[in-house]
Parts: C-alpha cells; structure tokens; sequence
C-alpha cells in the first residue's frame, strides 16, 4: 500500500505510544522519543512510526516525502479548555486590575464575565464567527489542532444557542476540530439573584434543547463562591448526565468549595482550574480518574497562585493544560505559554507538559481514541517544532516554535504561516 504523505529525518519523534488511556502520575513522565525518526501517513490517519527509512513499499507515484530536517515533532497540541466564542474585550478593566481590585469584586459589581454577556447578547452570529475564527487561526498557528470551545456569554437561551451554533460552523469550516460544551451556568445574571432557583430551572430546561439540537457533548459549571455552590452545581450537572451530556466542573480556582470532590463524585471527565483544591479533593479524583486541567495563564494573568502540579501528580492524577483562552482571566490564545508556565511555575518536566497537552488533554475532551498520539490508526494530526529537542520549548519562552502543523495529514501551517 502507497502512502499518502511519509515524513523523514525527524531528530526527535514524540510519539506519546499508543495512547490508549491519560497518563497518570509518574507514566506522564515516561515519554519515550525515537531518535532519526520516520512516520507513515495514508487517508489521514497515521499508518507506521519507526526509526531511519521507511520500508520502501510505502513509496508510490503520488507519496509526497516531507524532511524534518532533524527537527522535532509532536502529536498536534489539544487545548481542552477555552472560552472561545464571545463578544468584545476587558482591556477596560485592565487598570482596575493592576490597582488590585480582584477579579471576583469586578464580577460582582456586574463587570467580568457580566460584561462580556453584554457584548455577546450584541453581537451578531457574523461578528463572534468572524473573531473567533481570527483567534482559531491563532491557535493553529501555535500547533492546536483541536480545541475545546464553551458557551457561558449569554446565560439566556438565545444568546448561548448562538454561541454554540457559532462553534458549530467553525468546526465544519475551521482545520481545528472543536469539542462543544455548553457553560450556561458561568454567572449569575443580576435579574436573578433573588431568585437563584428560577435561574437554575431555565439552566435545565435548556439541557434538552442543547441536546436536540446537538450543539454541545459536556455541560459545564462555574462552581465558585458567589456564583455556583456545590448543591447548585450537583443539581445542574446531574441533570445534564441524565440526558447524556458528559460533564466538567470550573473547580476550586479561588476558593477551596470541594468542586474537586464533586467531579469525583459525578465522575466528569475533567475539573478545571483547582488552584484551591485540596488533597482531599487530589485524591478522590485520582481514585476517580478524573482528568485534573490546569490552566496556568489564568494564574499569570489573575496574579494567583498557581495549581499544585507536582502534588497532583505524585498523587496519581492526570494533568492537562490548557489556555483558558477568555476576555478576562486569560486572554490569550497561546498554549505554548501554557506549556511554558508548565514546566517554569508548575514545576512539570517537559515529558510531562507534553503528555498534558496531546494524550491526557485528548481523554479530557472524550477523544483519546482517536488523537493525542502518532500511532497506528489515529488522526494524522501533528506538529513539526523549530527546536532541536522537547526541552527547548519550554525553554526558550514567550515566541511561537511552531514550524509546520499537519491536520489529517494535510498540511494547514508551512514555515509558521496558515496555509489551509
Ligand atoms: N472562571 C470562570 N470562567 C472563566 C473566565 C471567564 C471570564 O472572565 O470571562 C475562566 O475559566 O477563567
Ligand atoms: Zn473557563
């Protein structure tokens, strides 16, 4: 059998193997990386890997043969956690910020994510298509190939179907594949507060038409005191797994509520945040085998501490990493300072930060089986890095390393710029 595409001469050949479970605790650190490596490509999906020439039965008329140059390569990078359709920017708030007003005051004097409600609720489907799209671009251009997006700006109906159907049409007209969650209780909106049930009624009541509609796979909860507690989102999250929707907690990002708990308790596929969990918390996921997403720039940009990594992992948990790309706590769409702040605050080795953003990321978005590594039968998704080795990237922080990004094997990043 001819192959479509074979890629030569890689210096170092990340693979993540065969990627058939997240990587927990100290396995997130045994990455093995083939040397002078090869990889096979045929209909889109990865057919061989191995070290020096590819067999010669590979090579047709039409095989396009792709040199590396010595450089490396990684599965295509996964971001399991963004917020990225919404309307308008914060940089309004950016003083208040450096004046120390916390983010939770800002929220609750109806700034935050109340005022990005406001400019999603204006904005039109054209106009959140056209800025996430520029920010989709973004994120491939980083080396993501498949990103998670969450709805939580309109906290009506309306607004969130319009979010998500915005999500929707990038997934079929974008090369990033997108993995939909529906975040209708990311706020409480002021005309509720007195009322805070009726709210969560409508939140449920939403659950079906989402689903119908089939615009979303996980439901999602900002659990934080002052916005959601621990019964309000027990409520609403088993009310979506009854329909079927996968679910993720924002968890203990601020204050230490027990979401970590909770996402053992209801076995989501991922808490997010847990810069305030607690051990107790650490430990019921790891029995669990709930995902522990980390998000970093959020920690940098808020000024917070950062999520303990290295306890987590020593505890048995998998660790993924994420942007949190939003127009608040983290506006930014760069998952390689994600991977930076990784290694730099959170401690992880370079083996571990990859495993965070190919395999483990992978399972935390439901797609373990089919990416997260450069084996026999996954998506042909991958990524040619301008470094000579994994370390360097963690390294030398702050730029772009990404040379070529390949999606199904197609080739949508040349030299660092969008070619798809
Ligand atoms: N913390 C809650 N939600 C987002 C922030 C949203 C915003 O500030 O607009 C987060 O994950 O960081
Ligand atoms: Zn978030």
């Amino acid at each position: 059998m001819y192959a479509d595409l074979i890629v030569k001469n890689i210096g170092n050949l990340i693979t993540m193997g065969e990627g058939k479970k997240p990587r927990v605790g100290k396995e997130m650190n045994e990455v093995e990386i083939i040397k002078d490596g090869y990889i096979v490509i045929k209909d889109g999906k990865f057919l061989e890997v191995g070290s020096g020439e590819a067999d010669k039965k590979y090579i047709g008329g039409s095989t396009l043969i792709k040199d590396a140059m010595g450089l490396t390569v990684t599965p295509g990078l996964i971001d399991p956690h963004t917020h990225l359709v919404h309307g308008g920017s914060r940089e309004n708030e950016f003083s208040k910020k450096l004046d120390g007003v916390p983010y939770m005051d800002i929220l609750k004097a109806g700034g935050g994510i109340l005022s990005t409600v406001n400019s999603t609720k204006q904005a039109s489907f054209e106009e959140l298509y056209k800025k996430a799209k520029k920010s989709l671009d973004i994120m491939l251009s980083f080396g993501v190939t498949t990103a998670e997006a969450k709805s939580g700006y309109g906290l009506d109906l309306e607004t969130e179907l319009k979010q998500l159907e915005v999500a929707k049409k990038l997934n079929e007209d974008h090369p990033v594949d997108l993995v939909s969650t529906y975040l209708g209780a990311h706020a409480m909106p002021p005309e509720y507060r007195d009322d805070r049930d009726k709210f969560i009624d409508e939140i449920i009541k939403a659950l079906p038409v989402v689903k119908e509609k089939k615009l979303a796979e996980f439901c999602d909860v900002f659990c934080e005191e002052g916005v959601f507690s621990i019964e309000e989102t027990r409520k609403i999250l088993n009310a979506a797994k009854e329909l079927g929707f996968k679910v993720k907690i924002h968890a203990d990002e601020i204050a230490t509520l027990g979401g970590a708990e909770l996402s053992a308790e209801l076995g989501a596929f991922s808490a997010d945040h847990l810069m305030a969990a607690s051990e107790k918390g650490m430990d019921d996921m790891a029995k669990a085998g709930v995902i522990a997403d980390i998000l970093p720039t959020t920690s940098f940009n808020l000024n917070k501490d950062y999520a303990r990594a290295r306890l987590m992992i020593e505890k048995g948990v998998a660790v993924a990493l994420s942007t949190d790309y939003n127009p608040g706590s983290s506006p930014t769409e760069n998952l390689q300072l994600a991977m930076q702040l990784g290694s730099l605050k959170l401690r992880m080795t370079p083996k571990e930060v990859i495993t965070a953003v190919t395999v483990n990321s992978a399972y935390s978005v439901d797609r373990g089986k089919e990416i997260g590594s450069i084996s026999k039968g996954k998506r042909a998704d991958f990524v040619i890095f301008d470094t000579p080795n994994l370390e360097y990237i963690m390294y030398h922080f702050g730029i772009n390393h990404t040379k070529d990004v390949y999606k199904n094997g197609v080739q949508v990043v040349e030299d660092g710029r969008i070619i798809y």
